[in-house]
């Protein structure tokens, strides 16, 4: 059976952060993410999510600008000493919550100088953090615009290119389906990459139940392959988170 994370960011925000972590274990999930930990203390949130009984199993390296604006700038070029400073960051975040991955946030950026960067940038991180799972993720451009990984082509080429054994591919199938228009399809010719998987409904990123991806055929094919990382809730509720937890029940009836 899938491992079931929450993203606490989107999921339970009727909550303060910390009381999302038992909220997210009573409503049957193991595990769960935070995109940007950086304002509470890393000791509070790990003292929540052990007293819950759930993993941290993701969070993603800082944005530049802490009111607003573009979110990560690992593609970016001219700021590759502030990359360093903030991924040194995230790592002793990431130390103090016992976390899984990293999610490199490449931020809004173009052509081939950008690439190049994303690949030293996640060269060094990978050799910094030999023993941290390191992931990068394709968005789509419709929702966000700009952003320098979009689709799963580059992806792939940049994996290869830095060739570390820590770094990796994060599905997020919401993303995938509006990039390709298939994301069962995108997920056969990546999968060997994944090592972790997002999820919301399409259209609208909200509750994986109905629409344009079937997630009860998407999960029982990830059973059949042995996908053994996480799947993560990563969608905004319809209405109250509470009142849109009938997938996971059945999920893992
Ligand atoms: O936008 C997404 O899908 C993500 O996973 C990002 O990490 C959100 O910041
Ligand atoms: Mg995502």
């Amino acid at each position: 059976m899938p491992r079931f994370a929450a993203n606490l960011t989107m999921l339970f925000t009727e909550l303060p952060m910390l009381s999302r972590f038992a909220a997210a274990a009573d409503a049957g999930f193991t595990g769960v993410e935070i995109l940007y930990p950086y304002d509470l203390p890393a000791r509070d949130l790990y003292r929540a999510a052990v007293s819950a009984g759930v993993e941290i199993v993701l969070i993603n390296t800082p944005p530049p600008n802490w009111t607003g604006g573009p979110r990560g700038f690992a593609a970016v070029p001219g700021v590759q000493d502030r990359f360093r400073r903030d991924f040194e960051r995230s790592l002793r975040v990431a130390e103090a919550l016992r976390v899984r991955h990293i999610h490199v946030v490449a931020g809004r950026a173009e052509g081939e100088a950008a690439r190049q960067v994303f690949a030293e940038n996640l060269s060094w991180a990978a050799e910094r953090a030999p023993h941290t799972s390191l992931t990068i993720e394709p968005r789509n451009v419709v929702e966000n615009p700009g952003y320098f990984l979009h689709d799963f082509a580059t992806a792939q080429q940049i994996i290869a290119e830095v060739g570390a054994p820590n770094l990796g591919l994060q599905f997020d199938a919401y993303h995938a389906q509006i990039i390709s228009g298939d994301m069962r399809a995108s997920w056969m010719r990546v999968a060997s990459l994944v090592r972790h998987i997002q999820i919301a409904g399409h259209p609208g990123r909200h509750e994986p139940d109905g629409g344009s991806i079937d997630y009860p055929a998407f999960f029982r094919l990830l059973d059949e392959q042995g996908y053994r990382g996480w799947i993560s809730a990563e969608y905004t509720p319809a209405r109250q988170t509470f009142h849109g937890l009938d997938w996971i029940r059945r999920a893992t009836a």
